[in-house]
């Protein structure tokens, strides 16, 4: 699937297949969907060691997707998603929504082998920092512990074992904006978020990009996103103020047929 001409244009870093849309959503849709997040039944909340979750559109098996219809609020973004990128090759069929506190993060991870390789993440609420790290799956010392992210995903944290022409590179995930990343970036990097209200990088791929419209937006805060950014040289610093949301949208190609519901 080749991507439409104008997302080419929002590719950032030396990845051909990382793309970071700042202003994805108007301020007036971030607000609908919280309130469609936070308006969920309570049961809808899986709570882990870190983070709560919700997961929309079925089951995720290894060997594919229980499916359940998602609901029009989630379907009138996963179609805006589907119809602007252009990367996806039927309808996006599962979204899980991620919440963050200030302190909490997910560890470095690979998405699972039931979805189709590309990934398109939504960010409300707060800023944060991605972290991409390159991994082998040729490496021999490589150690997959399943994360307990009921996403099917593998961690590894051997960070030794990487390959000599990937480098670590990080993403600032501004509210409203859009990473889509798909090929090389999602299968021979992991990518995660530190859990900890303070996060330090050198340099975001996407530095320009997400700040440029951050200020713009919000000149008379001096402050993005709900965070602080304090630059040093090279090194930049965020606080974290406020809780994110975050949206990760993907497509399950192997759908099982619907069970009976009485
Ligand atoms: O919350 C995010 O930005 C990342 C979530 C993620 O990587 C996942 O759910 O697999
Ligand atoms: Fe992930």
């Amino acid at each position: 699937m080749e991507a439409k001409e104008t997302l080419k244009n929002f590719k950032v870093g030396s990845l051909p297949t990382v793309m970071y849309i700042p202003d994805f959503i108007t301020e007036t849709e971030q607000t609908m969907l919280l309130s469609n997040v936070y308006g969920a039944s309570m049961s809808k909340w899986k709570s882990l060691k870190n983070r709560r979750l919700q997961n929309w559109g079925g089951v995720v098996h290894e060997k594919g997707l229980l499916p359940q219809d998602l609901p029009p609020w989630l379907t009138k973004i996963t179609e805006k998603i589907y119809e602007e990128s252009g990367l996806f090759p039927s309808a996006i069929n599962h979204v899980l929504i991620n919440e963050y506190l200030p302190n909490q993060g997910i560890m470095p991870h690979q998405d699972g082998p039931a979805y189709f390789p590309v990934v398109a993440i939504l960010s409300l609420g707060s800023s944060v920092v991605m972290d991409f790290t390159p991994h082998s799956r040729l490496s021999l010392c490589t150690n997959d512990v399943k994360d307990d992210n009921s996403n099917g995903a593998t961690s590894d944290i051997e960070k030794d074992e990487c390959l000599d022409d990937h480098h670590p590179f990080s993403v600032l995930l501004m509210p409203r904006s859009l990473l889509i990343f798909k090929d090389e970036a999602y299968s021979d990097y992991l990518h995660g978020i530190k859990d900890s209200e303070v996060q330090q990088y050198t340099g975001a791929v996407n530095e320009f990009e997400a700040v440029k419209h951050s200020i713009e937006d919000q000149p008379q805060l001096g402050a993005e996103g709900g965070v602080e950014i304090i630059r040093t040289r090279d090194l930049r610093t965020i606080h974290r103020t406020t809780t994110r949301i975050s949206l990760t949208c993907r497509l399950v190609l192997k759908v099982h047929k619907k069970l009976f519901k009485f």
